[in-house]
C-alpha cells in the first residue's frame, strides 16, 4: 500500500497514519521506549503556541477537552500566557471533573491565574481560537458541551487553529457524523493522520520528540522531516 499522502516543501514523503496506528506509536513510545506522555504533550503545546503566535495574535481562547488533545491545548495556554498573550480557557466540563494529564495541565494554568471556565461558549471574540476539544480519540458524533464548543468555532471571526485534527473529524476516515470544526490551520502531531486528506486548509506537522526507533519497531516508513524546525508545512501529494 502506498501510504504517503504528504510531503514536505523539500519533497520528503511523510507517512499518514490511522488513529489506531498513532495509538500504537504512542504506546511504543511510552511503554517500550520510555518517553513520557507529558513530555510529548509539552512539545505539542509549545509548538502549537508557537504557531498561534506566528499569526500575530494578542489574544486567544483555548477550547479544551479532557483527553490528550485537551491537555495539549492547556499546555499551549500556559506557553501563550507566558508570552503575554491574553488567554482564556473554555472546557467541555467543570475543571474539577478533569482527569489525568489534562488535570495536571489545568492545575498549572489555574495557579498562573489564567481564566478557566466550563462552556458552553458563544462564538469567541478574540484573535485566535485553539481547537483542542477532541483529537484522534473521537468516538461517534460530538455530544454535550463539546458539541457547543465545536459549533462556537463556526461563528467566530477569529483564526481557528486545530490541534492534531479538527474536533469532530474522524482522524482515520475524515468523516464526521455530527458537527466538525472548520479551521484555518491544523497543527498535527508527529505524523499526519489519514483523515486529514480531505481537510481544506493548510496542515502543519509538529515535532513532539518521538524517536525513529519507535517507527522502526512498528514498520512505519519514516525519514525525520524536521531538520532545524519544529513545525513543518505539509503539501498533499495529489494521489
Ligand atoms: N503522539 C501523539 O500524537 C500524541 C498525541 N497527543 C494528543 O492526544 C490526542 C489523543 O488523546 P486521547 O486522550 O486518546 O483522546 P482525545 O483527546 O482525542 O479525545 C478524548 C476525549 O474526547 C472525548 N470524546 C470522544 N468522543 C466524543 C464525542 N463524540 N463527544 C464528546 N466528547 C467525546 C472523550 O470523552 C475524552 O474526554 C491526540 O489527538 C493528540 O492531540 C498527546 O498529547 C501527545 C502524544
Ligand atoms: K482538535
Amino acid at each position: 500500500m502506498e501510504r504517503a499522502v504528504y510531503r514536505t516543501a523539500g519533497g520528503m514523503p511523510v507517512t499518514a497514519v490511522t488513529a489506531d496506528e498513532m495509538r500504537e506509536v504512542d504506546r511504543v513510545a511510552t511503554e517500550e521506549v520510555g518517553l513520557g506522555l507529558l513530555q510529548m504533550m509539552e512539545n505539542a503545546g509549545r509548538n502549537l503556541a508557537s504557531a498561534v503566535r506566528a499569526t500575530g495574535a494578542d489574544g486567544a481562547v483555548v477550547l479544551a477537552g479532557d483527553g490528550g488533545n485537551g491537555g495539549g491545548g492547556l499546555a499551549c495556554a500556559r506557553h501563550l500566557a507566558n508570552r503575554d498573550v491574553a488567554v482564556e480557557v473554555v472546557l467541555d466540563r467543570p475543571p474539577a471533573a478533569l482527569d489525568g494529564a489534562a488535570a495536571r495541565q489545568h492545575r498549572v494554568v489555574d495557579a498562573m491565574g489564567v481564566p478557566v471556565r466550563e462552556g458552553p461558549a458563544g462564538p469567541p471574540e478574540t484573535d485566535a481560537v485553539v481547537d483542542a476539544v477532541i483529537g484522534y480519540g473521537l468516538s461517534g458524533a460530538v455530544r454535550g458541551i463539546a458539541r457547543d464548543l465545536v459549533e462556537a468555532c463556526g461563528g467566530t471571526d477569529a483564526r481557528v487553529v486545530s490541534l492534531d485534527v479538527p474536533s469532530g473529524l474522524d482522524a482515520t476516515t475524515g468523516e464526521s457524523t455530527g458537527p466538525v470544526v472548520d479551521p484555518a490551520e491544523v497543527i498535527t502531531l508527529a505524523l499526519p493522520k489519514t483523515g486529514l486528506r480531505g481537510v481544506d486548509c493548510p496542515v502543519t506537522l509538529a515535532d513532539i520528540g518521538i524517536p525513529r526507533t519507535v517507527y522502526r519497531r512498528l514498520d512505519v516508513p519514516y525519514d525525520p522531516p524536521f531538520d532545524d524546525a519544529y513545525l513543518v508545512p505539509l503539501e498533499r501529494t495529489g494521489e
